[in-house]
């Protein structure tokens, strides 16, 4: 199989509990899937969300909080949390793992280091530096950093897993007979309009709107993007093999159709 640099981007509704906590054992399903997508020979950078979650409970929030700096200082204890538990799900498998804190001003700085890590086979966990991010400072969310990471280290496939597999016509949480776009070339403007900002889980942030946003961008400099969940160890092997539950936009993956609505 031809090896590519391959980009995973994990929202906190896919790292969390009921209760919006970090879920160890969810970010262990996740490290075994991306041990399992490394040991094809594909190169992996992983961007994780999940500092917040991990964070609220130690400083005193029964759950997440929503004021910015409470945000940030929950972030500031959390991302050591999260950190410390990818290195140690990430050693069962043999695998290094490294931490990238970056922001909107500096982040273009990490593209030697994340191409050097990669060149040694450590896994890149990359985050925005939410403690230091303020408003006008920020990414918007960890979608729109994906995106912009996935371009920077010229990566050829962006996957993004939350907690629904795929963009639908309308929120399906509001209605559950929109039909679910799958295979794509591009983004249209029938899917940006479909994608809100909600969130279902209540921990995201941006909804399904700011991943349309980066799988546009990514999806302009001919990255294969797709955006979905998955279950077990060989999740992220099947969404490579365009087996993977969400939806594809790109030509990377068969079958190459355009569906217009
Ligand atoms: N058109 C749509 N198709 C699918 N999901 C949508 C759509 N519009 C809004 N959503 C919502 O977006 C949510 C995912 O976004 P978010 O909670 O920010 O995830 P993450 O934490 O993974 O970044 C879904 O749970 C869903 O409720
Ligand atoms: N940087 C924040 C997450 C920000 C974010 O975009 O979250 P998400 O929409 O769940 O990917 C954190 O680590 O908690």
């Amino acid at each position: 199989m031809e090896k590519k640099r391959i980009v995973v981007k994990i929202g906190s509704s896919s790292l969390t509990d009921l209760n919006g906590k970090l879920s160890i054992s969810k970010l262990r399903g996740h490290v075994e899937a991306l041990a399992r997508l490394k040991q094809q020979g594909h190169e992996v950078v992983l961007i994780s969300s999940g500092a917040v979650a991990a964070g609220f409970k130690s400083i005193g929030y029964l759950s997440r909080p929503d004021k910015v700096v409470d945000k940030q200082s929950a972030a500031a204890v959390g991302q050591g949390l999260l950190l410390q538990a990818y290195a140690d799900e990430c050693k069962k498998h043999g695998i290094v793992a490294a931490q990238l804190l970056l922001t909107k001003d500096l982040y273009k700085n990490a593209n030697a280091t994340i191409s050097n890590l990669l060149e040694r086979d450590v896994l890149p966990i990359i985050n925005e530096n939410d403690s230091v991010s303020v408003k006008e400072l920020t990414f918007g969310d960890n979608d729109m950093l994906s995106a912009l990471v996935s371009r920077l280290v010229h990566a050829d496939f962006l996957m993004i897993l939350t907690d629904i597999n795929g963009i639908y016509q309308d929120n399906p949480m509001k209605n559950p007979d929109a039909e679910k776009y799958t295979f794509l070339t591009e983004v249209h403007q029938e899917m940006e309009n479909a994608a809100t900002a909600e969130g279902a889980s209540g921990v995201g942030t941006g909804g399904m709107k700011s991943k349309v946003e980066a799988a546009k961008t990514a999806s302009a400099s001919d990255i294969q993007v797709f955006i979905g969940s998955g279950e077990g160890s060989e999740k992220l092997v099947d969404i490579f093999e365009g087996k993977g539950d969400g939806t594809y936009i790109g030509s990377l993956v068969e079958p190459k159709v355009l569906v217009t609505l």
